[in-house]
């Protein structure tokens, strides 16, 4: 099937394009995955976040619970103390990091909202796990300049969450490049883009979709030939690559 014709015959909405981001091809699938791995453990703040978020007009911007389940277990697979997000909307990356992470372990995380962060702080701090957030407000870039001025921040992040706008990707990657350590790891999520990189020129695309195509692609291109990292891009939610810094 092409890919307008499968865009045609999902007028419904389905998980893939409205409440959940799945490139998974039936709903049913997606939902059984749910059902025999993700929600019999996921833990009781995650699913109140979800639940508390459910209604929220951007609530497609939370990555899906598979997503979060996949980052909590590479997190304590690779014993990560320090990490940073870009991009926290109402927090379910967020809760799925910090209760990864050791009592310890830190989170410096950057949206230009505050408000979408104060709507899930509440389950957050009810699960013990707010202490361990650095929340800061504003835009990442200029945020992410600060923090390479000074050289004791570079090479220091074990595990860098981006997650906000797409066409700065290829800033932020130019930036957090720096920030990580080697051996550690980028993950930047939605380089699928709904499954547009490979769709058509005319494909009919929405229009925020068609939008950022191009940057992720590009993204997706300069990932690809980047000598500093070696990545490997999963078709988990809307597509993660994920990039350990190697030089
Ligand atoms: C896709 S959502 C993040 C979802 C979140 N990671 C989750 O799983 O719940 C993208 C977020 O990026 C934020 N954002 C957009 N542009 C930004 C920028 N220039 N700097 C920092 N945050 C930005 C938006 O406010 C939004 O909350």
């Amino acid at each position: 099937m092409t890919f307008k014709e499968e865009q045609q015959q999902n007028q419904a909405p389905s998980h893939r394009q409205l409440r959940d981001k799945s490139l998974l091809q039936s709903d049913a699938l997606y939902q059984y995955i749910l059902e025999t791995s993700v929600y019999p453990r996921e833990h009781e703040s995650l699913k109140e976040l979800r639940e508390l978020t459910e209604k929220h007009p951007w609530n497609l911007l939370a990555i899906p619970p598979d997503e979060g389940q996949f980052i909590g277990m590479l997190l304590k697979l690779m014993n990560a103390k320090n990490t940073m997000e870009i991009g926290v909307y109402t927090g379910y990356s967020l809760l799925s990091t910090a209760l990864a992470l050791p009592s310890d372990g830190k989170i410096l995380a950057m949206d230009v909202n505050r408000e979408y962060y104060e709507l899930g702080l509440p389950v957050i701090q009810k699960a013990g796990v707010a202490h361990k957030i650095d929340f800061r407000e504003g835009p990442a870039l200029p945020l992410l300049d600060e923090l390479i001025k000074d050289e004791k921040n570079k090479g220091t992040f074990d595990f860098i969450f981006v997650d906000a706008d797409k066409d700065n990707y290829l800033n932020y990657h130019k930036r957090v490049i720096e920030l990580v350590k080697v051996g550690g790891m980028i993950a930047y999520d939605n380089t699928l883009w709904h499954g547009s990189v490979v769709a058509p020129p005319d494909a009919p695309l929405l229009d925020y979709v068609k939008y950022y195509r191009d940057f992720v692609m590009e993204l997706n291109k300069i990932l690809a030939l980047d000598s500093r990292v070696e990545i490997c891009q999963l078709s988990v939610g809307d597509g993660i690559t994920l990039c350990r810094r190697v030089i």
